[in-house]
């Protein structure tokens, strides 16, 4: 499988954070989601992606190609959905289009304007800055569509996106990478979003990766455990990576679910851990150790 974005030990210190020898890669074709709780460096690893920021130490690397000399080409085949950022709030659509167009070579008038159709978009008669969050997160989408863009990078798109926006916007995306050719990466928090449409995660806290797997195998990885104190020990506890402990027992989260359903049997309870738990207890057992109360 052809590899679209490789991140080799990549290092990137600010005065109180940093990303840390980060490696992974996403393979062509697929949605992956790119999750961690806020300010683990999400949107960090975004811009080193983007080369808005270069890396320390490490190489990035997009559709095989580094940044130093192959900056063009690499741009020329990314689309970046932002909010509101990259748009001059004064112009319309129309007049936005006008200016994006020359700079993209593959760019495809019919397609734009299928786009906003699509989406429902004022052209002309609306400035920028009139439009709601949601309509500026597919204006962008349309743009990048509209360049034929291989690859899709959007941070936090559906942040601040009610609900049914949301859902017409992941389903977008779910047919846009049905094709085959166009792959998706994108930061989110919430991971509701994720059961949707995401083919793989990539999980990142502190700065450091914990894992990147294909999304399904997370439940036959991750299990929350229930049960009583007397089950915990020493040599117990260490099965978890942060147990929270109340005076009528204990949950605790596990990334050994064969391990732990031997070890206690049936003397515990089991529930497939989500996302969520996930975030929730790595945050938890970093902050403060294995046992939280
Ligand atoms: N240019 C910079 N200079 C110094 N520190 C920075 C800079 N950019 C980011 N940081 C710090 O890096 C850390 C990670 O920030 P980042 O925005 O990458 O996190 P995030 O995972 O995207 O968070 P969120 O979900 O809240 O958007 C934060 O502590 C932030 O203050």
């Amino acid at each position: 499988m052809e590899s679209i974005i490789q991140f080799t030990n990549v290092n990137k210190a600010f005065n109180d954070f940093a990303i840390k020898n980060l490696t992974f890669e996403i393979k062509k074709g697929f949605v992956t989601g790119f999750v961690g709780a806020n300010g683990t460096g999400k949107s960090t690893a975004i811009k080193l992606l983007m080369n808005l920021l270069q890396p320390d130490s490490g190489e990035v690397k997009v559709f095989g190609l580094n940044y130093k000399d192959h900056e063009k080409v690499i741009k020329q085949k990314i689309g970046f959905v932002y909010d509101d950022h990259v748009f001059y709030e004064h112009l319309t659509l129309q007049e936005m289009k006008n200016l994006i167009q020359p700079v993209y070579t593959q760019w495809d008038d019919e397609l734009f304007y299928k786009y906003v159709e699509q989406f429902q978009l004022p052209l002309k008669k609306k400035k920028l800055k009139t439009f709601s969050k949601g309509m500026m997160m597919k204006a962008s989408l349309a743009i990048a569509l509209s360049h034929h863009a291989e690859l899709i990078i959007m941070d936090e798109p559906t942040a601040g996106l009610d609900p049914v926006f949301r859902r017409e916007f992941l389903n977008l995306l779910h047919e846009i990478v049905q094709d085959g050719e166009k792959t998706i990466f994108f930061s989110t928090h919430i991971t509701s979003d994720l059961d949707r449409i995401a083919d793989y995660i990539v999980f990142l806290h502190n700065g450091e990766l914990i894992f990147m797997h294909e999304f399904y195998t997370i439940a036959e990885k991750y299990v929350l455990v229930k049960g009583g104190l007397d089950l915990l020990d020493p040599d117990t506890e260490k099965e978890f990576i942060a147990i929270r402990k109340t005076k009528m027992g204990f949950e605790g989260l596990s990334s050994n679910k064969g391990r732990v359903m031997q070890l206690f049997g049936d003397l515990a309870l089991y529930e497939t851990a989500t996302l969520e738990d996930i975030m929730f207890y790595t945050k938890k057992g970093g902050e403060k150790g294995v046992s939280i109360s």
